[in-house]
């Protein structure tokens, strides 16, 4: 538990994985595997040495497979839901939320998002974008906007429990629908500390991803993280 060290109470992963990955186009995406091993197996392996327990949203009328270090719920239909519902399951002080989708997460980035959220009560992983950004119209460029500033917001995503309770409940009571549980907190007016990410933490959405991730399980499995 080296992160969880860095805190005080107890910590839980949250890991919502109850997606129908209808952009993949290959069933129930956190099943699906590269190099022999599923999306999901490889995110609860990540988080499971880290923190005090690991819950994971799965999609109706699916079991965990065997064998992992996890407490099951069921998802919601959208990710917000799923993550509602994971929340309301745990009594942990400080909540990890990380996508399923996001399988290759390196340990050194969960250890700085850990000892940001002991420091602000609110951390999100995130990268610099580096590709020049442009607004299009039709299949036309027309506006270019500056990137400076702009940052690709990734999982896992840290808080106080009770402040991303806080972020859920407001944003059921107003109607807020949010891609991502640091927006939620955001519009409470909660500063959310931004903790360099890393290119191998991308999300598995489109069939092009499942050949990077496919390729990329030969050096992460040999060691290379
Ligand atoms: N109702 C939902 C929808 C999404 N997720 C989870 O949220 C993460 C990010 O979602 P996304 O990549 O959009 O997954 P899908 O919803 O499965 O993809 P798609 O939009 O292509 O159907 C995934 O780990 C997914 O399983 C969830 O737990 N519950
Ligand atoms: C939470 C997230 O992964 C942060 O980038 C992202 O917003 C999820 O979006 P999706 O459309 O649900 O995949």
């Amino acid at each position: 538990m080296t992160g969880a060290c860095l805190l005080a109470g107890r910590t839980a992963a949250l890991i919502p994985a109850a997606g129908s990955g209808t952009r993949l186009g290959r069933g129930p995406k956190a099943f699906v595997e590269v190099g022999g091993i599923s999306l999901l197996a490889r995110s609860v392996a990540a988080l499971a040495p880290l923190v005090d327990e690991v819950l994971v949203a799965l999609p109706a009328g699916m079991d965990l497979p065997p064998g992992l270090p996890a407490r099951a719920v069921e998802g919601g239909d959208t990710r917000q839901q799923s993550v509602a519902r994971l929340l309301a399951a745990t009594g942990a002080d400080v909540v990890l939320v990380h996508d399923a989708a996001r399988p290759f997460l390196p340990g050194a980035v969960v250890g700085a998002l850990l000892e940001a959220v002991a420091e602000t009560g609110a951390a999100t992983v995130a990268l610099p974008v580096a590709d020049t950004l442009v607004r299009g119209e039709g299949g036309l460029r027309v506006e270019d906007v500056p990137r400076e500033d702009l940052w690709a917001v990734q999982t896992p995503q840290a808080f106080r429990r009770e402040l991303l309770l806080r972020a859920h409940a407001q944003a059921r009571a107003q109607g807020v629908a949010a891609t991502d549980d640091a927006g939620l907190v955001a519009r409470l007016g909660f500063p959310v500390r931004l903790v360099p990410g890393d290119a191998r933490l991308f999300k598995v959405t489109a069939p092009g991803d499942l050949a990077l991730a496919e390729a990329l399980t030969r050096v992460w499995d040999a060691g290379a993280r």
